[in-house]
């Protein structure tokens, strides 16, 4: 489990990115990290490694403070960086050189995402294209096998077939010791793929907050994500954009009743809305069920 508890970050002395920021994270899932350009998801991602360290606040990720860096806490996590560097090796050497840091990478797991990703070990890393390089850190990030997977705009850079393979290989290689968290503005991409959402919102003092963290499920059992053809005066809505034959809007679902959940309605819900849906998602409501 890992646990952020009232966290305090700033790159400058006199600005907070974040203040007094919790959240609890659980094993077996793939968490899905939203937020606006700027919300700070590499940040969270960077405190999480300890690459960052809080400036006040504790985040626990098992036994570990990842600010002490310890080595059984860093071979026990791996980030995907949105922006990275690769040396003039080819994959097998990259494989050879980094795989030691990890005690549970498994080069067979390896050497078949290599080959559904169509790429040969004795291919260049520094001659791949953006994509293909990614293809290399996703399948080597999932290949160490480490409890702490966490992935920065993980589908930027790759084409639609690999999108889906991408969705395929992240949702079989989660177990139940594992945490993975996505962060990504690419939603289309993941909605199929992670569940709990983590939305970041602006708090009223300017800072970011954790402007929800729920799953698929809740969400779609307290909201309600539907169309209608007219906008009523007075109708309490969460949210409304025009769409073809009406408007698409998010409210409460005040019955429970099913519904499919759009990502990135609820995105600009949480944005225009957070501190009512924030409301509406920890209440511990009694809905009427009909
Ligand atoms: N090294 C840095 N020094 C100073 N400020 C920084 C640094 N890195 C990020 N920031 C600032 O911190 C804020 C959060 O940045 P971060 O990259 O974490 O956001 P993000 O949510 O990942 O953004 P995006 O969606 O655009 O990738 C931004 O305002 C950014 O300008």
């Amino acid at each position: 489990m890992i646990e952020l508890r009232n966290l305090s970050f700033g790159y400058r002395r006199n600005k907070l990115l974040y203040e007094g920021l919790s959240l609890t994270l659980v094993p077996g899932s793939i968490y899905g990290l939203l937020g606006p350009n700027g919300a700070g998801k590499s940040t969270l991602l960077h405190l999480l490694s300890g690459l960052l360290y809080p400036k006040s606040g504790t985040i626990r990720a098992g036994l570990y403070n990842p600010s002490d860096r310890k080595p059984a806490f860093l071979e026990d996590l791996f980030l995907v960086p949105e922006e990275f560097y690769v040396p003039p090796v080819r994959i097998r050497e990259f494989i050879t050189s980094n795989a030691s840091f990890y005690p549970r990478f498994d080069r067979a797991q390896m050497a078949s995402y290599m080959d559904e990703f169509g790429l040969a070990d004795d291919q260049k890393l520094n001659e791949l294209s953006y994509g293909q390089k990614k293809k290399v850190l996703i399948g080597f990030g999932l290949s160490t096998n480490t409890a702490v997977l966490l992935m920065d705009e993980p589908t930027n850079g790759l084409d639609i077939p690999s999108k889906s393979q991408f969705r395929r290989l992240v949702a079989g290689a989660v177990d139940e010791r594992r945490t993975v968290v996505i962060s990504t503005h690419q939603v289309r991409d993941l909605e199929a793929l992670i569940d709990p959402v983590i939305i970041l919102a602006a708090n009223p003092n300017g800072t970011m907050g954790i402007g929800l963290n729920a799953g698929m499920e809740t969400i779609t059992e307290r909201l309600w994500f539907g169309l209608t053809p007219e906008l009523e005066a007075g109708s309490q809505l969460l949210y409304s954009e025009r769409a073809v034959g009406g408007y698409a809007v998010v409210a409460e679902n005040r019955t429970a009743e099913p519904n499919r959940l759009d990502l990135e309605r609820l995105f600009n819900a949480v944005q225009a809305n957070p501190a009512r849906i924030s409301q509406l998602l920890s209440a511990n409501t009694n809905l009427s069920r009909i």
